[in-house]
């Protein structure tokens, strides 16, 4: 996991090649500025008690509190929860809001649990960090194998502690506990923005309009939703059980709904739709390719396959750094995760406006305003991109660079002093 956070401080030595930054702000976004390591003792259902190690990070809040989800997950460690959190610093920092970067976890396998273990055990980690997190220091949200129920519970024992509700301490939260709408499919509609607002320059226009997506659950599903609607053609699709391929096009509800009731995507035969290894999916002639699984699995062994003009993370982390060269050389273009999938926390940001006015914006409000952040950040990534020739990655890090650079200098580094 160290290689981890190399791998994304070597992205943050790239992207200061491209903006004038002072070595003082470079210095200063190498290391997180807090970090809390707890074990969480819990009473399980048997009377029996367990702990398991948790932690929260707030990386950097230049720009404002920390935002990043929690995780549960059984190899999670501090490690991992410090990039994560350094990604979330960067990835606000190119959307604009007004946050820093923070990320949780603990180490558990939440399918292991009852719900009411699951209950404590979510209650107890906000005993733990209460000191650390609030509407206006630290706010965490979902992440993998955390979700909406989860986040409830946790602002009620927030509010319980601070002893008066407080609803923007947390944001993934239940619709009935102040939720937004527009959350559940934020992630891929951000993504969609994206790709509507640049068609034209990634040349996808007319009958070439091809989509292949790598993991098929909540962004999987909807970007799929999204851009079939609008006429793309969805050739491929997989989830962790395996792959489909169909030239003539799936249905993607037609697809999750044979997922629903066979238990992977592999159940879908209609159309003519065959199924095939994960490498024969990422080969398949595609303009764009989304992966919307996990982290890594785009790596040098297998990234000479991909034939698309186009790969549009919606995943954190899925191109490995060396993937990330085979891709450039071969002339593909990354919309990195930092933009590509920002989405879900610029709509938990919304979140967390509404709740702190009070007043409760409706669904079209939500999209328009999501539809111009992307529009907006995006362009200005690709404008870096293209006047510097540099990949896409290294344009949202050096914009984001640049913003946090400024904040960083407002606050006064050395030229200021001996100036
Ligand atoms: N949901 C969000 O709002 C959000 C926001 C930002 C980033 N992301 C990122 O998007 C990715 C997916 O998140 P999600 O919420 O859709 O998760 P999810 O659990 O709903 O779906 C993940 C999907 O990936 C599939 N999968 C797992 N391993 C695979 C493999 N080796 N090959 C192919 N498919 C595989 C699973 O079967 C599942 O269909 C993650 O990297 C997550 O961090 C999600």
């Amino acid at each position: 996991m160290d290689d981890l956070l190399s791998g994304a401080l070597s992205r943050l030595d790239e992207a200061a090649k491209h903006v004038e930054v002072d070595s003082e702000v470079l210095e200063k976004l190498k290391y997180a500025k807090e970090t809390l390591s707890v074990r969480l003792s819990v009473r399980m259902d048997d009377g029996s008690r367990r702990s398991f190690p948790a932690w929260r990070c707030r990386y950097d809040d230049t720009r404002g509190p920390t935002k990043g989800g929690i995780r549960f997950h059984p190899s999670s460690n501090v490690e991992e929860v410090t990039t994560l959190a350094f990604w979330m610093t960067f990835k606000c920092a190119v959307m604009n809001l007004p946050y820093g970067g923070g990320k949780g976890a603990v180490k558990v396998d939440p399918h292991s649990l009852s719900k009411s273990e699951l209950e404590r055990l979510s209650r107890a980690y906000v005993q733990a960090f209460a000191g650390m997190i609030g509407p206006d220091r630290d706010i965490p949200a979902p992440d993998v194998y955390t979700n909406s129920m989860i986040m409830g519970w946790m602002a009620d024992e927030y509010s319980s502690i601070v002893r008066q509700p407080s609803p923007a301490v947390i944001t993934g939260k239940p619709l009935p506990l102040g939720g937004s709408l527009g959350r559940d499919d934020a992630t891929a509609r951000g993504g969609y923005y994206l790709i509507k607002h640049l068609e034209e320059d990634l040349r996808l226009s007319g009958s070439a309009r091809r989509v292949v997506i790598q993991g098929y659950g909540n962004a999987g599903f909807h970007i799929a939703r999204l851009l079939h609607a609008d006429g793309y053609r969805i050739v491929g699709l997989s989830d962790s059980r395996g792959a489909i391929v169909c030239e003539d096009g799936l249905d993607p509800q037609a697809v999750q709904t044979a997922k629903e009731h066979g238990g992977s995507v592999t159940a879908y035969t209609g159309n003519g739709a065959r199924a095939v290894t994960g490498d024969e999916l990422l080969g398949t002639p595609c303009e764009i390719l989304v992966p919307a699984a996990l982290e890594d699995q785009i790596h040098k062994g297998n990234a000479g396959l991909i034939k698309a003009r186009v790969v549009l993370e919606l995943a954190n982390g899925p191109v490995t750094p060396d993937a990330d060269r085979i891709l450039n050389e071969a002339g593909v273009i990354v919309l990195p995760d930092i933009l590509a999938n920002a989405g879900g926390v610029t709509v938990s940001y919304f979140e967390w406006v509404q709740n702190r006015q009070g007043y409760y914006w409706g669904l079209d409000e939500i999209h328009e305003r999501l539809r111009v952040i992307m529009e907006t950040e995006g362009r200005r990534v690709w404008d870096m991109g293209t006047t510097k020739d540099i990949p896409m990655r290294t344009a949202a890090y050096a914009h984001a660079l640049e913003r946090l650079s400024k904040a960083i200098a407002a606050h006064g580094t050395q030229p200021f002093f001996v100036g």
